[in-house]
């Protein structure tokens, strides 16, 4: 196979909890995570002349090693002694640093794409082990759907399908360093942790309603307290529809539940009309795996 298109979808939490903190800084988590549809497009090309070149439609993002999708791609490379080169474009649609997963999202589509252009050989397991040396979140990444996440973001169980349901993104125009929000929930008390089992056991009665009502993010509390816009984008969103809005990861994209498209479209023009955030996608969830 010398030429392959891959779709690099992004994710949101339905649930962040957060159980403590190890040595080496990570933090052990519990996540319930979600695909969404809502994805950078990657085109994959064998070269003859070897190494790794990567462009973007983004400028601002790196093209080299400081690029997860060009990091997944030098190390099966390197693991594997490829000779030959291959060319990476990279179509980005999924809001950067936005607590999306798009560079994981990106780096676990180039370490699917290689395994299957070079014949590598290795299992869905053995790429998620691969995976977590670029980012904690690679494994689901690779994984997609609904899935129970531990460890670090790294242990996964996958969970019953989400309810089919309208997504609405809307990604105000900060930018937010996952880093820094988990160093600073170190000084936090978490108060209240998210109701982790009740979202699990919702999604086993396929009761969006019960799952939408579990929804909580350790995090929020520490990224709102920099940008209080996450706030009032989640109000605008609970008061025009939304069964419930949350912020995801360590944010700043805040997402809102629907069971009525017009509702979730409503809101997204008053976000952006009252200048509370630019980029607002309506979407659904997306519940296939990666095979
Ligand atoms: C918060 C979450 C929730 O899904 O997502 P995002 O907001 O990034 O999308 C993840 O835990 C982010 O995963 P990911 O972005 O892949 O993390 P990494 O690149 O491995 O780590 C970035 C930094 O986040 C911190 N980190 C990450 C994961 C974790 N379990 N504990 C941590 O403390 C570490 O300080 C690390 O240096
Ligand atoms: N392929 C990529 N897509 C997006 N960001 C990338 C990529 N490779 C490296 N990065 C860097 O990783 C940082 C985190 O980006 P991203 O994965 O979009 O956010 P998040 O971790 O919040 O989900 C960005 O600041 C960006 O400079």
């Amino acid at each position: 196979m010398d030429k392959l298109e891959l779709k690099a979808l992004g994710k949101i939490n339905l649930g962040l909890d957060v159980l403590g903190k190890r040595e080496n800084g990570y933090h052990d988590v519990r996540m319930v995570m979600q695909t969404v549809y809502l994805y950078d497009q990657i085109w994959m090309v064998k070269t003859k002349e070897p190494g790794i070149r990567l462009s973007t439609n983004l400028f601002y993002l790196p093209v080299n090693e400081n690029n997860l999708a060009y990091r997944a791609a030098e190390l099966l490379m390197k693991e594997f002694g490829i000779q030959e080169g291959i060319k990476i474009i990279l179509d980005k649609h999924i809001p950067v640093a936005a607590g999306m997963a798009g560079g994981s999202s990106n780096a676990a589509a180039v370490l699917f794409g290689m395994n299957r252009m070079f014949s590598l050989g290795l299992s869905q397991k053995e790429l998620m082990e691969r995976g977590v040396s670029l980012g904690a979140d690679v494994p689901y990444c690779i994984m997609r759907g609904t899935v129970l996440a531990e460890g670090i973001g790294e242990k996964l169980t996958p969970l019953p399908p989400m309810p089919r349901c309208f997504v609405l993104l809307a990604k105000p125009s900060i930018s937010v360093s996952t880093k820094m929000v988990y160093e600073k929930l170190d000084s936090h008390e978490i108060a209240k942790h998210p109701d982790i089992d009740g979202i699990i056991e919702g999604l086993k009665g396929r009761d969006l309603l019960s799952v939408a009502a579990c929804m909580g993010n350790v995090l929020e509390k520490v990224t709102v307290e920099a940008y209080p816009v996450i706030n009032e984008i989640k109000e605008v969103m609970k008061k025009q529809g939304a069964l419930n809005a949350m912020m995801s990861g360590s944010g700043p994209t805040v997402f809102g539940l629907f069971d009525d498209k017009k509702k979730a479209k409503k809101a997204a023009f008053k976000i952006r009309e009252m200048q509370l955030a630019r980029q607002t996608y309506v979407t659904g969830v997306h519940n296939t795996r990666r095979r």
